[in-house]
């Protein structure tokens, strides 16, 4: 079913670097959220802190009913095994095959018999379309596959929530396609809550139920895919629009002259808001939402030529 995670004014400094401030939001259950970000602005330190890596100095993170930044250890510990996390390379083992690899937190945490642990594997493996490749070694395989193996992984535990970070981060578009559509597929399976560290334009504008932008030690914005993408907020626009015209410089923020410079430029229309990703099996996710749905509740005329399925993203059968 999947649990909300409930961001109370969460802040986490290292040292006198201020990393994010005030972050206030709200991760429903069961839906997937995106969360954006220029490079440095702190996603992976938000994706470490709600699972209790980091300690954040101020603010609550409230799952099930207990503030993870604040509880005790034994707490913790326990509301951890709600978690499943697809780090950044798979983070397999390199020495073991991908059948032990993936058992791992089986045989850690668990008591089951090898018996129960071969069968949750290979169902696992079977989710991820890796049947047939539990003989390999980590490095034998692709990029693609290591991170199909990694979230056989991340799911052998049955998580409420799912944490990913970047998994697109080193795949060719056809790679990326694939993996966006197995994400969406597994929430449809599982109904767990989804949440996707990405620098993948393409990824952020099909794939969530709702979009966040860590922008300049802020969240800059968190809500409804379709809000964001018919917002003309200057930050938001620019990034989700992968725009040079705009706040968000090379590598910081551009400063005054800069944006002087750029005052008279007319910014590009913004382009039409795809249609969502829809599971291989036709039939919506629990918590999709009709295409236009938001815009029409909150009297917004989306860009001319949205939802058409000519615009639905480049996912694969599209
Ligand atoms: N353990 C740590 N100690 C000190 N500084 C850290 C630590 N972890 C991260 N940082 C700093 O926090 C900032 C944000 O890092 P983070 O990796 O979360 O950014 P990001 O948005 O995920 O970046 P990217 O998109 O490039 O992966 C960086 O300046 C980084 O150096």
């Amino acid at each position: 079913m999947g649990v909300e995670i409930v961001v109370n004014d969460l802040s986490k400094s290292f040292g006198k670097q201020l990393i994010w401030g005030d972050v206030t939001l709200t991760i429903p259950a069961g839906e997937i959220c995106v969360m954006l970000g220029p490079s440095g602005t702190g996603k992976s330190v938000f994706l470490k802190t709600l699972i209790g890596l980091l300690k954040p100095d101020k603010g609550s993170i409230i799952i099930e009913g207990t503030d993870i930044a604040s509880c005790s250890e034994r707490e913790l510990y326990e509301i951890r095994k709600l978690f499943g996390v697809l780090f950044q390379d798979g983070a397999m083992f390199g020495s073991m095959n991908l059948y032990d690899n993936v058992a791992f937190p089986l045989r850690e945490h668990t008591r089951k018999s090898e018996s129960e642990i071969r069968s949750i594997v290979m169902e696992k493996m079977d989710l991820v379309g890796l049947l047939g490749a539990e003989d390999k070694l980590p490095g034998e395989i692709s990029g693609g596959m290591r991170k199909r193996a990694g979230l056989a992984r991340a799911l052998v535990l049955d998580p409420e929530i799912v944490l990913f970070d970047e998994p697109d981060s080193g795949l060719d578009p056809v790679r990326t396609a694939f993996l966006n559509q197995l994400i969406v597929d597994l929430n449809a399976q599982i109904d767990a809550t989804f949440l996707i560290v990405t620098h993948d334009i393409n990824t952020a504008r099909t794939v969530p139920d709702n979009i966040g932008l860590l922008y300049h030690k802020h969240l800059a914005m968190f809500g409804p895919r379709e809000q964001l993408l018919s917002s003309e907020e200057p930050v938001v626009r620019q990034f989700l629009n992968a725009q040079k015209v705009g706040p968000i410089g090379m590598s910081e923020e551009k400063d005054a002259d800069e944006l002087a410079a750029e005052a008279d430029q007319e910014l590009p229309a913004l382009p039409p808001i795809p249609l969502q990703l829809d599971p291989s099996n036709g039939i919506p996710r629990r918590s999709q939402r009709p295409a236009g749905e938001w815009c029409r509740e909150h009297g917004v005329t989306p860009p001319p030529g949205s939802f058409e399925t000519a615009n639905a993203g480049l996912a694969p059968g599209a």
